[in-house]
């Protein structure tokens, strides 16, 4: 009798096996359509402060009582980073599980939001539009929205609209996308002066707008900081929002692709540029972000910077004591190019009498 576990005889089995693969490919989604995530996700307080400290998130409000209550929060909130990333997190498996790059998301918001720990997600997505790739004949690109409600209440805590390449099951013919022009050499458009805001307060912001207004100058600087991503950002924290996605925690699957290796996950490198430039301010509260994008993979080893520029500030916000500003964050690498950009709209303290000058 054959013994299945003799090494030829299991190498012989595995040849001739069909893999039950996983996930939807780009034909098995139609506008329209209606998605409810099976896993859902309990936010943890665990999982919340893993996620904000290997990302460098250290905000004192979502971290101690004194500091929540002070921010209007009945107690530290999770944070909106990681309720988005578990939120599409939880979705990977039916929408992304598949394979193929996470492009871009837009329009995410926190309606009901922020969220207690404890608060148990559901999570629904809609399609809403299909497409081929004219540049890729192996994928298509896909459009969902996507919305996660606290499962007791049914009020939506978190949601967006974000577009992934999909693996086709069939390649189509395609043409071949639009030409770049290698040859370009223009000198980049940019304005002769770059402002640092003083501080990290709105005054400060207004201030470094007011004093760029009228000039060929932009309010625009780096952040020092960098994280070298390692196992557990590029694995681990996405396994703690259920993001089941091959691309970041199976080597031997990704050997073969672009990258050769592992990436991180889309909102890993989002939330730790995003660390960064929080680190130079005084957040009040995230409102919301826009025109998100996916530049190029990032891999173990590679270490992610944030770069800021401050495009306005409105002295109205939820509080007396916050203004609204809006940011294009741009996260990149050592290599020094973009892997990350995204608008962010944020409420940011005002300078309180009591207050220091950071
Ligand atoms: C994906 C890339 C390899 C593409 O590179 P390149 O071909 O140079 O870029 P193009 O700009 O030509 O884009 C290709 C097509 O995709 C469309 N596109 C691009 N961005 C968007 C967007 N934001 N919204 C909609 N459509 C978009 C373009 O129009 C092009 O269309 P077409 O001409 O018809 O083909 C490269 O960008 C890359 O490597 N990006 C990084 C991707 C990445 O690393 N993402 C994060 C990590 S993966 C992840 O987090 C997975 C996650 O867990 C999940 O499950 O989603």
């Amino acid at each position: 009798m054959t013994e299945w576990t003799d090494p030829d005889a299991f190498a012989r089995a595995l040849e001739r096996a069909d893999t039950k693969s996983k996930g939807n490919c780009f034909e098995d989604f139609t506008e329209g359509d209606r998605l409810e995530h099976d896993p859902g996700l309990r936010l943890a307080r665990w999982a919340n402060d893993a996620w904000m400290g290997q990302t460098l998130n250290h905000d004192p409000a979502y971290w101690r009582r004194d500091a929540a209550d002070d921010r209007g929060f009945d107690e530290p909130p999770i944070h909106p980073d990681y309720l988005l990333a578990a939120t599409l997190g939880a979705t990977v498996e039916d929408l992304s599980e598949r394979g193929g790059y996470f492009l871009g998301r837009t329009d995410v918001r926190f309606p009901d939001g922020p969220v207690p720990p404890g608060t148990e997600l559901r999570v629904e997505s809609d399609v809403v539009t299909t497409a081929a790739s004219s540049s890729r004949p192996e994928y298509g690109i896909v459009t969902w929205r996507t919305r996660g409600r606290d499962a007791r209440t049914d009020d939506v805590v978190c949601s967006y609209e974000r577009t992934n390449m999909i693996p086709r099951r069939e390649p189509i013919a395609t043409d071949g996308g639009a030409t770049a022009d290698d040859d370009a050499t223009d000198e980049p458009d940019l304005p002769s002066t770059f402002l640092t805001p003083d501080g990290g307060f709105f005054e400060d912001f207004v201030d470094a707008l007011e004093r760029a207004d009228d000039r060929d100058a932009a309010v625009a600087y780096r952040h020092e900081r960098g994280r070298t991503q390692d196992s557990v950002t590029v694995a681990a924290l996405p396994l703690a929002t259920l993001n089941t996605a091959k691309q970041h925690h199976n080597a031997e699957a990704m050997a073969d692709a672009p990258s050769g290796d592992v990436v991180a996950y889309g909102d890993v490198t989002r939330s730790t540029a995003l660390a960064h430039a929080r680190s130079d301010e005084r957040t009040w509260r995230e409102v919301g972000f826009d025109d998100e994008s996916f530049h190029d993979f990032v891999t173990p080893g590679d270490t992610v910077y944030a770069f800021t520029r401050v495009l306005e500030a409105d002295d109205d916000a939820s509080d007396d004591r916050a203004g609204t500003v809006r940011f294009e964050h741009v996260a990149f690498t050592q290599r020094e190019k973009p892997v990350y950009s995204g608008i962010r709209t944020a409420e940011i303290r005002k300078r309180q009498p009591t207050d220091d000058n950071r």
